[in-house]
């Protein structure tokens, strides 16, 4: 009788303790869509105050930014011949004419968008300066050397100007002495100097002040990835200036952060551009990581090797310092040109290699995360992560510095399921840390699904067309459909054995135990298959990201670890209630042709390297400016294939200014070319001098574009 009580009592207390476990996951869940109910009645709130606000002024609201203004052909002026940009890019032109108009604006716009221009654009068109507040050093001088190398007067108050420089910054800004067009400053100047406060209230008053830009603005915000506390006293600008238009421009804000934008930079009444996320130039991929680190390496070696031949640029994302240096060392070994950069590394250190790689005398960076912000090179060709990001938005970013010049990119992810505990047990304690990391881990586990799809997904946009633009919708794998019904089924009564014993397992060790226990179990038949250690570790996360099994973490002296129990819905694996498919790659069709060939631009001739070539000589011999502001990588393509052989040609392609400075020595190259593919035979071309230094071509070949010069 006793041990009958006893049984039942212990059983008892074991479903007590089951039930608690899911009152537990449902409180977690509760208090969840708590807050998750508290944002988006705030969000609802704010929207109805914003909508109030927009029918006041809705005959402006109105305006169509498309239509024509007074400044057009002065705009196309500046936009060709100063920048050298053939067309507008989406939503730039209306962008432009409503801070023209004197708007505030905010713009979202995907990396490599092309924000700058919208309001270095105005800042020339307008009289007067422009300040431009810009979180880093780095940015800020790149984009100041690229400026001057256009012949616009661009200056920047840091720490790093010269006493001269700043006399004379002080001296027009207050008595408007001296050419000065655009300023720049980070945002400490603002909050912290008296000093240039009063002078730029002078330079006010004087009706000098033409235009303020914010870049990077989801900086101010403590909603955004990257908040700058400095960021937050940036609404004084509006409150001191209130009738100099405004601009703020970030590649990424949620509806959040726009909102604490808005009210921060007291800009209640601006116009919004949001473009899109999609980044249609980016190839997404998700290679299958090896467990044996020296072959993701080779593999990693050997993928650069055979599709950036040209020492094109990369980036290499990793989890750790340790292991960013072992990454460099190994490619090295492999004959890469490559050098790590982490936070570990003194300031002097890391900005000579961002330097070298920014002037692409080093192909290769392996960075941790801290290569981010400050990156501003627009032909980086290939982004690769050596391990998972921590979530959907730090992927998006993180892999959006490829192709920002809007060129065929890759950006591939090597994943393998033993690498979730390693980012997870980082990851854990932060707010939505292991959702965010879940939700990567969908992107990474899904074989089916389109890439880009996930991203639209992730930030709640309408879903365009891929076009082929992703691993899985440009080749999808060959798959088989494996029941592990009874695996699944398996793993969790290991794990509720192992519970009962007050033992716990990491992922590695349950895969070990798994096997030893399927073995004993005898079951390896057709209906049952034997599955392989990385196998098995994809089922595990497969139920992870099911909440059959879950994560818990514990502290030690070194590390955090990641243990895998049992989630809150064990039972149904535990019963056989549902079933479980693995889904197994088998062989990939035509895998790189396929990828080749919807991203690969192969350099159509030796003259686009020369022209490369060119382009760092003169970079070079121009105080070190970056090669990409002398001529963009568009430029080397259509300078190549339209063969410009006069300056009067040559400015029908990349605009004047930059031909009155580099002209000459490009089209002396572009004409020695011709003559060596002359008297080589090569061409089908038959070229003869013309009075006018030019030289006529009579083409056969489909790609040219004849041009005469007189
Ligand atoms: N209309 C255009 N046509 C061709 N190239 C353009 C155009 N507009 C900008 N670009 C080029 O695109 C690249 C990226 O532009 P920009 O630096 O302004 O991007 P961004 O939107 O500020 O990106 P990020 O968020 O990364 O700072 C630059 O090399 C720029 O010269
Ligand atoms: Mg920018």
């Amino acid at each position: 009788m006793e041990t009958d009580v006893t049984e039942e009592l212990l059983l008892v207390e074991e479903e007590l303790q089951d039930v608690q476990e899911q009152i537990k996951v449902l409180l977690d869940r509760q208090e969840f869509l708590y807050k998750k109910q508290c944002e988006l009645k705030a969000i609802l709130e704010d929207c109805k105050e914003h909508d109030n606000a927009a029918n006041d002024s809705i005959s402006v609201e109105a305006q169509d930014w498309s239509g024509t203004f007074e400044w057009d052909s002065q705009a196309e002026d500046i936009r060709f011949n100063i920048f050298g940009i053939s067309s507008y890019r989406a939503n730039q032109r209306q962008i432009i004419n409503a801070v023209m108009s004197g708007r505030d604006v905010l713009v979202i716009m995907a990396a490599g968008g092309g924000k700058s221009l919208c309001y270095q654009l105005p800042a020339i068109l307008r009289d007067g300066i422009t300040l431009i507040i810009s979180p880093l050093l780095s940015l800020i001088q790149d984009q100041v050397m690229g400026l001057m190398a256009l012949g616009i007067p661009a200056y920047m108050l840091t720490s790093t100007t010269s006493k001269d420089d700043e006399k004379f910054i002080y001296k027009a800004l207050e008595k408007g002495d001296g050419d000065l067009k655009m300023l720049y400053v980070t945002p400490e100047k603002i909050s912290k100097s008296k000093r240039f406060m009063s002078k730029l209230e002078k330079c006010h008053n004087a009706g000098r002040l033409a235009l303020i830009s914010i870049d990077e603005a989801h900086c101010c915000s403590q909603w955004g990835h990257d908040f700058r506390p400095d960021y937050k006293n940036l609404g004084i600008l509006k409150i001191q200036f209130p009738r100099i238009p405004l601009i703020a421009l970030t590649a990424t804000a949620t509806y959040k952060v726009q909102i604490d934008l808005m009210e921060m930079l007291h800009i209640p009444k601006c116009v919004k551009f949001i473009s899109t996320v999609n980044r249609p130039n980016l190839f997404y991929k998700v290679q299958e990581k090896s467990s044996v680190g020296k072959v993701v390496i080779e593999q990693i070696a050997e993928y650069i090797r055979s599709s950036y031949c040209n020492k094109e640029s990369g980036i290499i994302y990793c989890f750790s310092r340790k292991e960013c240096e072992q990454v460099s060392k190994e490619l090295r070994e492999h004959g890469i040109s490559a050098d790590y950069y982490h936070a570990d590394m003194d300031a002097v250190a890391r900005e000579k290699v961002h330097l070298r790689w920014s002037n692409s005398k080093l192909q290769v960076i392996v960075g941790t995360v801290a290569f981010g912000m400050g990156i501003n090179k627009p032909d980086v060709r290939f982004v690769i992560h050596h391990s998972l990001s921590k979530s959907m938005e730090t992927y998006y970013q993180e892999s959006g510095r490829a192709g920002r010049d809007g060129l065929p990119s890759e950006c591939v992810l090597y994943y393998k399921p033993s690498d979730v505990p390693r980012q997870s047990s980082m990851v854990f304690y932060e707010n939505s840390g292991l959702q965010n990391l879940y939700d990567i881990v969908r992107y990474c586990q899904s074989k089916r699904n389109c890439r880009r799809h996930a991203f639209f997904r992730h930030f709640g946009e309408q879903l365009q067309d891929c076009n082929g633009m992703c691993d899985n919708c440009a080749y999808g794998a060959e798959l088989v459909e494996i029941d592990a019904t009874y695996h699944a089924k398996v793993i969790v009564s290991l794990l509720k054995e192992m519970q009962n014993c007050e033992q716990r397992a990491t992922m590695l060790q349950l895969v070990d135990k798994l096997k030893m226990k399927m073995k004993e179990l005898g079951a390896s038949s057709k209906a049952i298959p034997d599955l392989k250690k990385e196998q098995l570790e994809q089922l595990i996360i497969h139920l992870l990201l099911d909440h059959v099994l879950k994560e818990e973490f514990q502290h030690t002296a070194y590390a955090t670890n990641a243990y895998v129990t049992i989630g809150s819905l064990w039972k149904q694996a535990l019963e056989g209630k549902r079933t479980f498919k693995l889904e197994i790659c088998v062989g990939q069709k035509q895998k790189d042709e396929e990828r080749l060939k919807v991203t690969k631009r192969s350099r159509s001739s030796t003259l686009e390297t020369q022209l490369d070539e060119l382009r760092m000589e003169i970079a070079c011999s121009h105080g070190g400016i970056f090669p990409h502001a002398v001529l963009s990588t568009q430029h080397l393509g259509l300078l190549s294939t339209q063969k410009p052989t006069s300056i009067e040609e040559l400015e029908k392609v990349i605009g004047k200014v930059k031909s009155e400075k580099y002209g000459w020595r490009i089209v002396e190259l572009i004409r020695q070319h011709l003559k060596s593919e002359e008297s080589n035979g090569e061409a089908t071309n038959i070229v003869e001098g013309n009075e006018n230094g030019g030289i006529k071509k009579k083409r056969k070949d489909k790609c040219t574009v004849n041009i005469d010069s007189d």
